[in-house]
């Protein structure tokens, strides 16, 4: 692992680490904010999934998150959202290739070489940094935006027990039958629909739920409601009687403004099932 930047911040440290990752089969950068509290012992952990054309950098400076988990106490980590790197395949649309690895483990070509983003994201990733810094993996929330709303969701659904809580600003909740998720789980996937319902958090709810507590924030505003899809999740939430929330927030559209907006709570909420007990 390289450290390509570390500065203070919060009280704390933001750093930035390269890696070569085996799952992904190149090299990997990642954004790790840790409080001043991990100097004296492992602290909790707040993974945060980014969006479309996002690299680990949008969250990190965009986001706000390091103020509200510097006061808790609380790490967070901000992956990539795809492989990188010359030999790796990629497509001029803005949705697909790079920056668009919807978080899973592609089986069709040309993406199946290096776009494992399930693996690196349930497997490597949390081994990489459990082993490196001062984090307490029995402790780890996760929350997203938009595709990383998405990447969230399914990630803390299919795997039970490993996140306390889950939230997600403007999830892509619905992506088997949305122009934002068709796309791109066919050409992950390939033609099989069998192998895209773990990928979909609605079905995901409909069928299993998610065991502790969840948050979605929506923007009333957002340009891409129809792409997100925010009835599907809602309604499934509520078919299951699934703990949480699902706000409506009016007059907020897609972009980072909105997700900084609701940052505050959303790390308090995390913070809330992370020190339970
Ligand atoms: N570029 C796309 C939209 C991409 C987009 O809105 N990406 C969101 C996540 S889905 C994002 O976080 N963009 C980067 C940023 O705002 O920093 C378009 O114009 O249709």
């Amino acid at each position: 692992m390289k450290t390509i930047s570390e500065n203070a911040c919060f009280g704390g440290t933001q750093g930035v680490y390269s890696h070569n990752s085996d799952a992904c089969g190149c090299d990997m950068t990642f954004g790790l904010f840790l409080p001043a509290e991990a100097q004296d012992g492992p602290v909790p952990v707040l993974w945060y999934l980014s969006g479309l054309t996002c690299t680990h950098e949008n969250a990190m400076t965009k986001a706000g998150a390091q103020l509200w988990a510097a006061e808790h106490g609380i790490a967070v980590v901000f992956p990539d959202t795809s492989p990188r790197g010359e030999d790796v395949a990629d497509d001029d649309a803005y949705d697909l290739g790079k920056g668009a690895g919807f978080y899973v483990n592609a089986t069709q070509e040309p993406w199946a070489k290096h776009y494992q983003m399930w693996d690196y994201l349930a497997e490597e990733l949390p081994g990489l940094i459990g082993e490196n810094f001062a984090l307490d993996m029995e402790r780890q929330g996760i929350t997203g935006h938009s595709m990383g709303g998405h990447g969230a969701l399914t990630l803390a659904m299919n795997l039970p027990g490993r996140f306390l809580s889950v939230s997600a600003f403007a999830p892509i909740t619905h992506p088997t039958s949305s122009d934002w998720g068709k796309k791109q789980l066919s050409a992950y996937l390939g033609s099989d629909e069998s192998t895209w319902t773990k990928h979909d958090s609605t079905l995901l709810m409909r069928e299993k739920g998610f065991d502790g507590p969840i948050l979605i924030d929506q923007g009333g505003s957002d340009q891409f409601l129809d792409l997100l899809k925010p009835e599907a999740l809602a309604e499934a939430m509520a078919a299951k009687r699934q703990q949480g929330s699902f706000r409506m927030q009016p007059g907020y559209d897609h972009s980072y403004f909105f997700v900084a907006s609701f940052m505050e709570d959303h790390v308090a909420f995390h913070a809330d099932a992370l020190y339970a007990g």
